[in-house]
């Protein structure tokens, strides 16, 4: 089953293939590749730019989605093996992966960390679970571990405004918040923009790693494509030189050391300001995933200049998912050009 919930999913050849093909597609629509394709879009957590992309992604293709909230309308859920099912969720993935299946082509899946173990939310056991049960291809909206659809879209930002992605300087830098957030998107944006070749700079206070398997398989990447990642505890070091800089907030290593939130609120000069942007090259993007917290993560008056690129990564969504869903489908030219 061509599942794309993870990097991995794709690999080092995958990554370069699916940014061109959304490149191409988005100088020159598909038309209606997806006619009479039914997607099913479950959400655990809330969504803007994820759920609407992929709503506008069905109907622009000529296809349609439905759309579940698992514990709000749709029953709670539950995943682990063999437990005795008496708590306050009344579905099992075993279940329900295999009946959403009857109905429609694709599942689509967002289920967030649970934010108390990162050795537990690396594991992804939530997403792993739709994996195996589901009998249609399974996409991730954002798992514990990843979030690849963000990761692609960052890229392509990337590939856009700099033309070729070898060796392209990028800072992926940690940014204060009011609580602790999953490392998803850190994780992502590492692994991919470390597949399609770029040095990456990864600046956080210390406390904040990134999941060691995380790390290790980013460096694995990067010896493959020719990429390399770095790591530091001094953001204006990471900034020098960079032609983008990346800011999110992630939580603390955990479980935590101490309290969680109070940890995220220990560093307000890390948010991303003009002073940070001034340290990087002068044509130097911003980047975030959105939503953001301005004048928390990131100074407003950063966000609202022109070196902001965060509206085009939520744009450029759409034009990875395209390409992802087409080829989980084993219907694009993608597949048939690989097939070759
Ligand atoms: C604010 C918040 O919970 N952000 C989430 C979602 C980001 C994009 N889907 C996060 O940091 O993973
Ligand atoms: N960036 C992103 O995934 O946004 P949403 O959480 O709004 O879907």
């Amino acid at each position: 089953m061509p599942h794309l919930t993870h990097l991995e999913d794709l690999g080092t050849a995958g990554v370069p293939r699916v940014i061109e093909q959304a490149l191409a597609w988005k100088a020159d629509g598909p038309g209606a590749h997806l006619r009479d394709v039914l997607l099913g879009m479950l959400f655990f957590n809330p969504s803007l730019r994820t759920r609407a992309s992929f709503e506008a992604v069905m109907a622009r293709g000529g296809g349609s989605a439905l759309i579940l909230e698992a514990g709000k309308g749709a029953w709670a859920m539950e995943h682990r093996e063999g437990i005795a099912m008496d708590g306050d969720r009344p579905e099992h993935v075993r279940e329900a992966a295999p009946v959403l299946s009857r109905y429609v082509d694709l599942l689509a899946v967002r289920a967030f960390a649970q934010l108390q173990d990162d050795q537990v939310d690396e594991g992804d056991a939530l997403i792993r679970a739709f994996r195996a049960h589901a009998t249609v291809p399974v996409i991730s909206m954002e798992s514990a571990r990843e979030h690849l659809c963000q990761g692609l879209a960052d890229v392509l930002t990337l590939r856009e405004r700099y033309g070729s992605l070898k060796g392209l300087p990028v800072t992926l830098s940690w940014a204060p918040h009011i609580k602790p957030l999953p490392k998803a998107v850190p994780n992502s944006f590492l692994l991919t923009a470390a597949a399609a070749g770029c040095q990456v700079r990864i600046a956080h206070p210390p406390g904040f790693e990134l999941p060691g398997p995380v790390m290790a398989q980013a460096e694995a990447l990067a010896a493959e494509s020719g990429g390399s990642v770095e790591l530091g505890h001094d953001q204006a070091a990471a900034l020098a030189g960079s032609r983008a800089v990346y800011a999110k907030a992630w939580g603390p290593v955990l479980p935590a050391a101490g309290d969680a939130a109070a940890m995220m609120q220990a560093h307000p000069d890390w948010q991303v300001g003009p002073a940070q942007m001034a340290r990087a090259e002068t044509d130097a993007s911003l980047l975030h995933c959105l939503p953001v917290r301005r004048n928390v993560e990131v100074a407003a008056t950063l966000l609202d200049s022109p070196a902001s690129a965060v509206v085009d990564q939520a744009e450029n969504r759409f034009h990875v998912q395209r390409v992802l869903l087409d080829m989980a489908l084993g219907q694009s030219a993608l597949t048939e050009r690989s097939a070759a």
